[in-house]
């Protein structure tokens, strides 16, 4: 019985089958899932409620911070990666990231195959990548929760609706209601992405990536997203390569059961969260976003400033076959 309930509350569930984008809620994250009412309380659950609750703070010394080592909790920060690959000073430069040289990699003892690249682009680049999730990924022909509900709505997704603004797909656009990516992708990726995951795979020397799918997360200071599994990509053996940008965020990183022990996380603007091999199928969610980062902004509006002060993006880079 247990274990029949639990897979409900586990399964994936970005929504039912027969649910059409239309029929979802239009501010609703693409992974929030009718599970959280399930009441079955598992370790996850635990810690997803103990994290997303206002009105007792958590205590934030329990999340692992990623910037230094701390060998009792299994936390190891190293600038040894494990292959000779060295992409050219141009090619980082094109896509904001800091010389190879300048990188940390922070890992878990006991959670091999999940790397956080630690503060992995220049000052300059988050802005830029902000922009671009706000002005261009967001835009038509991209599709976002917003697109079934406002057909009409032209350019400027930011300019009029940008506090609905969840999700974005790229690509081979996800089917949030089917759960499968289509057979082809509606367009290629933006070059940027496909390049900041071909340099971060082959730098921790896990093989070359080619990226074809992105879905891009906004989340303002009070959303979260739950727990759940990205298992739908065809090609398992690829890393997912997420970036972080705009305020912080308290990850959850399981186990492939809900009742696994569950570490929380604390990135940061300008890291990158790698799962691959054993920890590429584990259960993971956001419970809370922490406002903590100021933003001046250079050059930029002080509309999109403010998004990056009060907001996080987070952008999942995917390689589906
Ligand atoms: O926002 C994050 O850090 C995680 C996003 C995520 O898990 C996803 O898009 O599948
Ligand atoms: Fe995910």
């Amino acid at each position: 019985m247990l274990a029949r309930a639990c897979h409900r509350f586990v399964t994936h569930i970005r929504f039912s089958s027969m649910a059409t984008a239309k029929s979802l809620p239009e501010s609703s994250s693409g992974y929030e899932s009718p599970s959280e009412e399930s009441g079955v309380v598992t370790e996850f659950r635990k810690k997803f409620k103990y994290f997303k609750a206002r009105k007792v703070e958590p205590d934030m010394s329990t999340v692992i911070s990623l910037r230094e080592s701390d060998p009792s909790r299994g936390v190891e920060c190293s600038a040894d990666f494990g292959s000779s690959y060295a992409p050219s000073a141009d090619e980082l430069d094109s896509v904001g990231l800091k010389p190879v040289e300048e990188w940390t990699c922070t890992t878990l003892k006991h959670r091999p195959g999940l790397y956080v690249l630690t503060d992995l682009f220049l000052a300059s680049a988050h802005l830029t990548w902000l922009k671009r999730c706000l002005l261009e990924y967001a835009e038509p022909p991209n599709v976002t929760n917003l697109t079934a509900h406002h057909p009409d709505l032209e350019k400027g997704v930011f300019q009029k609706m940008a506090n609905k603004l969840r999700w974005a797909t790229l690509g081979v656009d996800y089917d949030w209601a089917t759960k499968v990516y289509p057979e082809k992708p509606r367009a290629e990726l933006p070059k940027e992405m496909k390049t900041v995951a071909r340099i971060v795979s082959n730098v921790l020397g896990l093989g070359d990536m080619n990226a074809d799918a992105v879905i891009v997360n906004y989340y303002p200071g009070k959303s979260t997203l739950s727990a759940h599994v990205d298992r739908s990509e065809r090609d398992l053996s690829r890393p997912l390569v997420s970036l972080s940008f705009g305020q912080s965020a308290v990850y959850l990183t399981g186990g492939t059961d809900l009742d696994d022990p569950v570490d929380a996380l604390y990135l940061q603007s300008g890291d990158v969260l790698v799962m691959h091999a054993s920890q590429r199928l584990v259960y993971h969610a956001v419970p809370r976003i922490v406002k903590d980062r100021k933003f001046e902004g250079e050059g930029c509006s002080k509309e999109l400033v403010d998004y990056a002060n009060n907001n996080r993006i987070n952008i999942t880079i995917r390689q589906v076959d």
